[in-house]
């Protein structure tokens, strides 16, 4: 089997403009996409790769500027591609309800329909679980859980109800517990069972609702600057079993499937992309040194609490 170097993929990829989607040019021809958090890191790959693929994309997401500055250089790109697509800028923390409300309601009226929701908008801080403020829980709640739930169902009641569409939804690497991640943990494995109760209740209405869960390695210039370390994806790739970081377009093209008719027979699910990460023990967060835990047996019982105790037991 002949094997492509990696060095030949990396000078493919330096082409910028030759290879944007896997999928066929034309796959979303016709289609009105909304995608948070459009305007950075994953959720500006899937962008682009949508409107590649002839679909209009709203991005929305709470700060103006980063809107103004992504939209700009998706514009850039998508001229050079040489494919024509509507790109939309709203603003919206999915936070509040009524601007998630406006986001949808614009977006139909603007449009007249709304096939595709991508609610890549989120993140979280670092934090011992212990040292996280009510504030700063509920922030991390309301902004993956609550948001998600709040962008779902409006979507579903101001359109998808009575029109179908696809919905795909972001958790991450949260399977065994989010050792200084647990405010998002918690609230990732929440949209995780989101997905399958909306798989289910809104079959009916032909609407699909997928999930897809990168591992901690989506190499993006943004979240690295989140948690004030442009270096902190270093040394991950080691802890993978694919020996490597991931990229945004891998993310991309793993949602693009999802809002495919390819996987039109596929809801309530959640794709892993992470390398094989979740599934390989060697963990990313190191326990500190303790003693032994205390163990429970009969005879560690009778041992600590001396025969006489042991006796009037009987
Ligand atoms: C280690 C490698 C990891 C690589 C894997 C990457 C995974 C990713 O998810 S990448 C995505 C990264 N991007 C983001 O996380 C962007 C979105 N995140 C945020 O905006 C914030 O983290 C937010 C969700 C907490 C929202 O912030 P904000 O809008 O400012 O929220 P509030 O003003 O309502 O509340 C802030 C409240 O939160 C606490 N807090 C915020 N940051 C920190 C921090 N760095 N350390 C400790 N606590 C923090 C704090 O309680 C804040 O309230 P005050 O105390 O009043 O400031
Ligand atoms: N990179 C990785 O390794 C992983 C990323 N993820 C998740 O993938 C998604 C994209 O992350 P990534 O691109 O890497 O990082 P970014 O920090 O670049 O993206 C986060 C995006 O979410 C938007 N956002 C945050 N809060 C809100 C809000 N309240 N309302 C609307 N938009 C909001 C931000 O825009 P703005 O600031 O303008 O609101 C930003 O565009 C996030 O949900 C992230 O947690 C999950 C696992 C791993």
């Amino acid at each position: 089997m002949s094997q492509r170097s990696s060095s030949t993929f990396e000078n493919e990829c330096q082409k910028p403009f030759a290879l944007s989607s896997v999928f066929r040019p034309g796959l979303f021809e016709g289609r009105v996409a909304i995608v948070t958090g459009g305007g950075t890191g994953i959720g500006k790959a899937i962008a682009k790769e949508l409107l590649f693929l002839g679909c209009t994309v709203v991005i929305a997401s709470r700060k103006k500027d980063r809107l103004a500055s992504g939209a700009e250089e998706i514009r850039t790109w998508l001229t050079h591609t040489g494919q024509q697509a509507t790109l939309h800028v709203l603003q919206c923390n999915i936070r509040n309800e009524e601007e998630v409300k406006s986001l949808i309601s614009t977006t139909v009226l603007t449009y007249g329909k709304l096939d595709f929701l991508i609610n890549n908008g989120g993140g979280q801080f670092i934090s011992n679980t212990a040292e996280i403020r009510l504030k700063g829980w509920n922030a991390v709640v309301e902004t993956n859980l609550t948001g998600t739930f709040l962008m779902c169902r409006e979507a579903y009641n101001q359109w998808m109800k009575h029109h179908g569409g696809v919905i795909v939804n972001m958790a991450m690497d949260m399977w065994k517990g989010s050792p200084l991640m647990g405010h998002s943990g918690a609230a990732r494995a929440g949209v995780v069972n989101l997905t399958k109760t909306l798989g289910v209740e809104w079959a009916q209405s032909n609407v699909r609702v997928n999930c897809v869960a990168p591992g901690s390695s989506i190499v993006s210039p943004t979240a690295a600057a989140n948690y004030g370390d442009l270096n902190v994806f270093d040394g991950i790739g080691a802890t993978i079993p694919m020996k490597r970081t991931g990229t945004v377009e891998e993310v991309s093209s793993a949602v693009c499937f999802l809002l495919s008719p390819g996987a039109s027979f596929i809801t309530g699910e959640t794709i892993r992309i992470d390398g094989g990460q979740s599934f390989y023990t060697t963990p990313t967060y190191s326990l500190p040194d303790s003693k032994p835990t205390d163990k429970y047996s009969w005879q560690s019982c009778f041992d600590a609490e001396g025969p006489e105790a042991a006796k009037s037991k009987l």
